[in-house]
This record gives structure tokens, sequence and C-alpha cells, in this order.
């Protein structure tokens, strides 16, 4: 007698997959390099910024008291003391009728406490000596960029979980981070099972298809911020799988296999977890596509059962896999970012499932219009290249109607959400 499975609802197969841990590394990583790497650290400022007072403007620097009676009829004469670009400082004090012409960056020079623009100054020269004429009151602390402004020393600039994005990077840079303290990308081993795979580089045969899902598998790992390590392919032979899983457990801190994880003759995933010892958190959703999505645990790695079809295999990772993966980079948003949109197009298939469907989306009408994508089959490979968003719909007896609002996932945002499942939209017309 064939073995029976309980869904566990999409919501409680999240939640128990989330428990596990997983340890994070440090590395360091070039700043160059680091892009889209996740901060293994907070970063504090060990210094002010900027780190001296300095020149907002090219100008002149002057004691604001000195101008103090300047008018157009009565202007200030003040004679210029010395020069400086940013990165030169004055080494003097700046005496009473005296300015500096000074440049933007430089630092301001002791005895100064505001700054005259070019614009406003009229420069002159008399005897061999520059001066200029300055035609109206500045008062202390005008146009002056202080030391601090910024950040001051002892602020927390980036917290750890941050992605370094170019903004993030000048930041590092500022503060001296050649190398930046980055979590270490967790290993994830793919393995794709199947007596009909072809390498991509096969030509076509009779009953075979070529394995797409191990390199779309590989593709979401980058994505979600993994190292992908392949484990190549396997017939569907248990003593096959089951010694390359073994050998992918020497060296990985999760690990996809994709098919074989249903109920059918050749299916032996199931058996290979069992035989394995390890805990199955579940191996079966309520959820369509993707209803044989398998997770276990063996000790502190993680194994998942993905389905061998392609729409409910990437259904699957982007549920269940990716919110892991962001969770060991230290993302305070680790699932797929929820937001609203209205059904583009009628959805008449009720289903006792939550159905997350792919989705084309389109700027409509002063928000998102999401329209399912292609054939909407497990099976589907098509139909994802299309797909930016997953709508959601909750299982129910009834089918959706255009112009419903309805809750969507976004495929590709860089942004996530920190917990998706509540208050998913029942769907209701606006
Ligand atoms: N009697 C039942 N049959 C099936 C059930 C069920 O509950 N009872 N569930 C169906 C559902 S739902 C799904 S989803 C699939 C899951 O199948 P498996 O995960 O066991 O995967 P396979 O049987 O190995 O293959 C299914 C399908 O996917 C193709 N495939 C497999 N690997 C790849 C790959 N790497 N790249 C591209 N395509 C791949 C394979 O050729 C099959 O067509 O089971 C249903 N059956
Ligand atoms: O797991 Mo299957 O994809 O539910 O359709
Ligand atoms: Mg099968």
């Amino acid at each position: 007698m064939m073995e029976k499975r309980t869904p566990m609802p999409v919501q409680e197969a999240v939640a128990a997959i989330m428990e596990h841990r997983i340890e994070s590394r440090m590395e360091w990583t070039d700043l160059q390099e680091a892009s889209g790497r996740y901060l293994a650290q907070d970063i504090q400022a060990d210094h002010d910024v900027p780190p001296f007072d300095r020149s907002p403007y090219d100008g002149f620097a002057v004691r604001a008291y000195d101008t103090l009676e300047a008018s157009r009829d009565n202007p200030v004469s003040l004679h210029i003391a010395g020069d400086i670009g940013a990165g030169s400082v004055f080494g003097g004090t700046v005496e009473a009728g005296e300015a500096v012409r000074i440049m933007t960056g430089a630092p301001i020079p002791d005895g100064c406490d505001a700054v005259v623009m070019l614009e406003l100054a009229h420069d002159y020269e008399k005897d061999g000596h520059h001066y200029i004429d300055v035609k109206r009151p500045f008062h202390v602390n005008d146009n002056i960029s202080f030391r601090g402004e910024d950040t001051k020393r002892g602020t927390t600039v980036l917290q750890r979980g941050t992605v370094v994005h170019p903004g993030v990077t000048a930041v590092l840079a500022s503060f001296g981070y050649a190398e930046v303290p980055t979590v270490q990308k967790p290993h994830i081993g793919v393995i794709a099972t199947g007596s009909e795979l072809l390498d991509i580089r096969e030509p076509l045969q009779q009953g075979k298809i070529r394995n797409s899902n191990a390199y779309m598998i590989m593709a979401q790992i980058e994505q979600a911020g993994g190292e992908a390590v392949s484990f190549g392919t396997v017939s569907d032979d248990f003593d096959e799988t089951l010694s390359t899983v073994q050998k992918a457990l020497h060296s990985v801190d999760i690990l996809l296999t994709t098919g074989g994880v249903s109920v059918g003759d050749y299916d032996y995933i199931p058996d290979i977890l069992n035989e394995l010892g390890a805990s199955v958190h579940f191996n079966k959703v309520s959820m369509r596509p993707g209803s044989v999505t398998t997770a276990a645990s063996l000790g502190p790695q993680l194994i998942y059962g993905l389905s061998g079809n392609p729409s409910a295999c990437y259904v699957g990772f982007e549920l269940f896999v990716r919110p892991v993966i962001q969770k060991v980079l230290g993302s305070p948003a680790p699932h797929l970012k929820k937001t609203k949109a209205v059904l583009g197009a009628d959805f008449p298939k009720p289903n006792p499932f939550m159905r997350f469907v792919r989705a084309e989306l389109k700027d409509e009408n002063g928000g998102w219009s999401a329209y399912p994508a292609g054939l909407d089959k497990s099976s589907s490979v098509t139909s994802l290249s299309d797909a930016s968003a997953l709508i959601v719909l909750p299982g129910g007896t009834r089918g959706y109607e255009k112009g419903m609002d309805v809750d969507i996932l976004l495929l590709h945002s860089a942004e996530g959400s920190e917990w998706p499942w509540d208050n998913i939209v029942r769907s209701y017309r606006s």
C-alpha cells in the first residue's frame, strides 16, 4: 500500500524550515569584489565624517567679525594671506583683516569662521599684494561644512545583514575597509535525478529531455545569495542516487535534489531520506505547484527534495530554500517581497490548495496588474521565463475573476519581506 502523505499548510511548512539553524561563517572580501554580498558585522564610524571643518565652496575663508560692517557702499577690504586647495592645510592662523583663498574641500584655516563664495568677492592686486572686497556681512559659521555633520564617530553606519550596493561601498571605502567582513555564501549542492535527463549540450532523443532544473536551481541559488555546487545528474537508481547524496553531504550546508520525490516507481528520494535517517519536516505541502516538496534535516544540514516538474521545482525553491539562504546571510527580510496587485485576467480553476500562479506584471492605472503567464501547469517551463511574480491565490472552491485584488510575491526584487504569510488577501472586489 502506498504511503499516505498529510499536506502541511504553506505557512506552517515555511515556519518549520525557518526554525532550523544553519551556522553563518564570516570571511573577508576585497571591497571591489563585495558587491551583492552581505555584511557579517555592524560597521561603526571610527572617525567623524567629514573629519575636519571644510569649505563647501570655492571662495575665501574669512573672519566673520571683519565683515560685520560691510555693505555695497562700504565694502570691507581683506588681505589674502594665502591660498589652499583641497588636500592642503593653511599653516598659520589668520589674523584680523586677512582672508585665505580656499577651494571646496579644503580645511577651514585657524582663525576663520565663514566662507565667502568666489562670486560674491571682488579680488584685485595692489603693490604685489592680493585683496578682496566683501560687500555684505557674513556671520559665524556661514558656508562651513562641519566636522561630523555627515556622521559622528561611534555611530553604527551599516548593519549586519546589509547587502553591499554601490552606496554601501562608498561608506565602506570612507572608513578604509579595503577588505569587508562578509558572510560566507552558504554552499548549496544540487543533484538532478532522472533517467530521462540529457545534458544541455546533447541533441534530443526519443523519450528524453534536457536537464533544465539543475541550471534553473543553480541560478536561483546565486540570485538568493548562495554558492551553487553541482553534483551532476543521476539516473533513477537507488544506489547511484544514495551514493551521490552521501558524497554531496560531505561538503555542503544544504542539499537540493530535483525529481524522484513523488510516489512513482522510480521516485527514490523518500527512501533515501529514510535510509539516511534524516528527520522529515514535511513531504507534502498544500500548494500548487510544488505539493510534493519535501524537506528534511540531518544534523545541521538541510536536504530538500524539490519536484521534478520545472514550475513546481522553481516555486518550491523560492518559498522554502531562498529564505533559508537569506537567513544564513543575515537578511532581515528573507522571504519574497509581498505586495498587492489586481488580477489582470480570470483564473477560473478552483483548487483546495493555495496556488502560486506565475505572472507577468504590468503597470496599469497607477498600480500593478498581474497576468497569469503561459501554461499554468507544474510541468511548464516556458511560463517561468515570462514570470516576474507569483500571484498568491488561497485555496477554495471558487475561481478568481479579473479585477480582484490579490497578493503577489515578487521574484526578482532586491527587497524581501520579513514574513509575507499573514493576512494573505482572500481576494475581494476593489
Ligand atoms: N500518482 C501520483 N502521481 C503524481 C503525483 C501524485 O501525487 N500521485 N504528484 C504529481 C505532482 S503534483 C508532481 S509535481 C510530480 C512530481 O514528480 P517528481 O518530483 O517525482 O519528479 P519526477 O517524477 O522525477 O519527474 C516529474 C516530471 O519532471 C520532469 N523532470 C524531472 N527532472 C527534471 C529536470 N532536471 N529538468 C527538467 N525536467 C525534469 C520529468 O521528466 C517528469 O516529466 O509528480 C506527479 N505525479
Ligand atoms: O507538486 Mo505538483 O507541482 O503540486 O503539481
Ligand atoms: Mg515522480
